[in-house]
């Protein structure tokens, strides 16, 4: 017997209330999640449409009051069924409501009208219009003697544009409108996130051998059978943007479409205007700053099949195309296609899932593939697409690690090392650009320890404890405490302390250190106001200024070509950061700021100040070395049992009340550890989470670890009904995140 969940409304507000029906054995083999069918509904068993959101072969209550569904309804699949059953598989993969599942898939159904937009139109022929022109002009009536000799030229003319350019009141236009000179008329508009309509179009560049070698390995790929997703791993600066395009192309010319997911931050003006140019008409672009009315016209636009390719970050994957052929993701190995909203969803992991369901194309690609993705490549799983050299074969740039502890010794307590200044006034003399930075943001409430670099680290758990306002020291894996130290355990010395210089003090010692040299900073407080963020950008590309200072988001992703010197200011502060990602994200956050380097036609340096510059992350980013930094980050994790080499999922919890907290925490990590025990589950915590209190509400965590993700899987499901049932959890929040 098979039992369905079946959601019956889904643009009602309730739309969390599924209710289980029986399927007719005869409907067995067919029936699929997100298909629509047909029930009786309500006391008067009305007949209702429903959408299937689970299937089960065990009934959730007594079969004998089960009722059975009709039938299906059609069997040709629809895109929003399929964007259904994508939701259904998000809700079972990443455990949140199926209401959760749907808001993330589905475009917001608001009440938001279609925006009208007026034109001007000429209504007579070229030759009448001419003489009343002449005529206006003659009798004085100048401003409407300039519209209709517009129009002549334009045939057709934005209202508030007009009324705008050429200084049109309503008085103007009105007299030719009463003797019908003109129209004017309304059209549905879009509401455009970017008016493409001025960017001149181009070609695509020819590519490079290596390029073109790359681009025949993956159209193999696609003539398998079940062909694999790609994963492009190429050096910064080797052209993968190239290869994408290529592809894009190539699939739009077969009549089908793409998503493209870029990370936000590097959704610039500059990106989409390339993106504009090669292709069009037929791009459109999502990012968070849109209205929820211009992101439902963007999805509209999709789903009537006018545009066919969408450019955007994680959410443009659930763009509603009816014959989608290709994913495309760049930057694979950046964090925020992880969401931090329940459902927790990967985006490279959806992705995988949604293209197998539509028979598309999947291709990723980074200069630093994320642990999981690469060791996907080496199992054979993903095809693994190398571009190892720069285009034209720039060389990389040279990279120096300045040891910070030798600095100290030698009396040099600034933040800028000898060698980064002597680097920077070089870049002077010579009118290059300089980009330096500091990977501060997120990383606050580490102790290190100033003369031998060590910092404070949890003895079970290998990651940096962390400085609570209590003076306590924690680990927010475990919830080991110690008290706080007033000398280095390592070497004794008393500089021991959090790291305290931001990005604000660098920019005032650089404006101290080169007085003539024009300044740029860009970080969380200078981006703060709409469009800042863009102006700062442009105004560096535009070489109005000599030196760029800022956090992490200035070595993303840009592609500058008078930048030939790129410095971190104190490498290790991410390495640092309590969690067991931290040098992963230390060696790729580096590898692609020294990549941001001589990408033009002048060789670039860079130049790492650290107070650990023999640790690997930081040794095989000077090298731009992927593979040696795959190698030990991997036998940490085995060793650790860290994803990928095993997997972890995190419960967390948060309420008001603490003690209440705490009780239900520990009974949780009682039940898991009652039905996990012959599996062998490794359960850590219940700890707090890195961030203990937000607004008065506490938060704590479990972790959970096991070779087979199955297994996970399968507590997760228990645990969930488990949270259901017991009235204790109701004043908890609880999520589930595989981390
Ligand atoms: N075939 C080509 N023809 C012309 N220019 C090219 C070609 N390939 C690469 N380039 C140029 O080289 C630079 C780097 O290319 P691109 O931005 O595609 O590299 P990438 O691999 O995406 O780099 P990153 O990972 O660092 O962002 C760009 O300025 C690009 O215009
Ligand atoms: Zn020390
Ligand atoms: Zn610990």
């Amino acid at each position: 017997m098979i039992y369905a969940d079946i959601i019956v409304d889904i643009s009602h507000e309730k739309l969390d209330r599924s209710f289980q029906y029986r399927v007719p054995k005869e409907l067995e083999a067919e029936i699929q999640l997100g298909m629509v069918v047909t029930i009786p509904f309500g006391n008067g068993n009305h007949e209702r449409k429903g959408y299937v959101t689970g299937l089960s072969d065990k009934p959730a209550f007594d079969i004998s009051k089960m009722k059975e569904l009709h039938g299906i309804c059609s069997s040709e699949e629809t895109t929003e069924e399929r964007l259904i059953a994508l939701a259904a598989w998000m809700k079972n993969r990443y455990g949140s409501t199926m209401v959760q599942a749907l808001k993330t898939v589905l475009p917001v159904r608001e009440k938001v009208k279609a925006k009208e937009k007026r034109y001007i139109v000429l209504n007579m022929d070229a030759a009448a219009a001419e003489q009343l022109a002449a005529e206006l002009e003659s009798g004085r009536c100048k401003a409407r003697a300039r519209l209709v000799r517009a129009l002549l030229k334009e045939k057709k003319l934005d209202y508030t544009k007009a009324s705008r350019e050429l200084g049109m009141t309503a008085s103007v236009i009105r007299p030719l409108v009463d003797q019908g000179a003109v129209l004017v008329t309304q059209d549905e508009v879009y509401r455009m996130p970017v008016d493409g309509s001025d960017i001149p179009r181009e070609q695509l560049s020819m590519l490079t051998e290596t390029q073109e070698a790359a681009l025949l390995q993956i159209q193999e790929e696609w003539k398998q059978e079940t062909p694999r997703p790609v994963l492009i791993h190429g050096v910064t600066g080797s052209g993968k943007t190239q290869i994408y395009m290529k592809l894009i192309q190539q699939t739009v010319n077969e009549g089908k479409q793409v998503i493209v997911l870029i990370p936000e931050i590097a959704l610039t003006y500059q990106t989409v205007r390339r993106f504009y140019g090669w292709f069009g008409d037929k791009v459109s672009v999502l990012n968070s700053r849109l209205s929820q009315g211009e992101r439902y016209d963007q999805f509209k636009r999709a789903k009537r099949g006018e545009i066919q390719i969408m450019v955007g970050p994680r959410s443009a994957l659930f763009t509603p195309f009816s014959r989608l052929g290709l994913i495309i993701i760049d930057e694979e190995h950046e964090q925020t296609y992880k969401s931090e909203n329940s459902p927790r969803y990967h985006a490279r992991e959806t992705a995988e899932y949604r293209a197998q369901m539509e028979n598309a194309r999947l291709v990723m690609g980074s200069a630093t593939p994320s642990l999981e993705a690469y060791t996907k490549a080496k199992d054979g799983e993903y095809r693994l697409v190398k571009l190892e050299a720069r285009y034209e074969d720039r060389p990389l740039p040279e990279v120096t690690v300045v040891d910070l502890r030798e600095e100290l010794k030698n009396g040099n307590r600034s933040i800028l090392s000898r060698s980064l200044k002597t680097a920077v006034e070089r870049r002077l003399e010579r009118g290059e650009q300089s980009v330096l930075f500091l990977n501060r943001r997120g990383y606050a409430g580490f102790v290190s320890c100033r003369s031998c670099g060590e910092a404070l680290k949890c003895p079970h758990c290998d990651v940096a404890l962390t400085e609570h306002n209590n003076g306590k020291l924690v680990c927010h894996y475990c919830g080991y405490e110690q008290p706080r130290v007033e000398k280095c355990p390592m070497c004794g010395s008393p500089y021991i302390g959090g790291f305290k210089a931001g990005t604000q003090q660098i920019e005032q010692v650089l404006r101290k250190t080169f007085p003539k040299a024009r300044v740029l900073r860009m970080d969380y407080d200078t981006t703060r106001t709409k469009g800042s963020y863009e102006k700062i950008l442009s105004s560096f590309a535009e070489h109005k200024a000599d030196i760029l200072v800022g956090t992490q988001m200035i070595v993303k992703g840009h592609d500058f070509p008078d930048v030939t010197l790129v410095g971190a200011i104190a490498a290790d502060l991410s390495l640092n950061a309590a969690d067991y990602r931290c040098a992963e994200r230390t060696f790729q956050l580096l590898t692609q700021a020294v990549g941001r380097s001589g990408r033009g036609r002048k060789a670039g340096e860079a130049i790492i100040q650290s107070y650990h510059p023999d640790h690997y992350s930081i040794q095989a980013a000077a090298k731009q070395d992927y593979e040696a930094f795959y190698q030990e980050e991997m036998a940490y994790r085995m060793l650790m049992d860290y994803p990928p080499a095993a997997h972890m999922l995190s419960v967390l919890a948060s309420g008001e009340d603490e003690k209440l907290l705490e009780q239900g925490m520990d009974y949780l990590a009682k039940f898991v550890e009652r039905i996990s025990g012959k599996y062998r589950v490794h359960v850590i915590g219940p700890a707090y989470a890195s961030v203990g209190k937000v607004n008065d509400i506490y938060r704590k965590v479990l972790y959970l670890k096991h070779k087979d993700e199955r297994v996970l899987q399968d507590i997760k499901n228990k645990t969930e009904k488990y949270i259901e049932v017991n009235s204790g959890f109701r004043k908890l929040y609880i999520q589930f995140d595989y981390t």
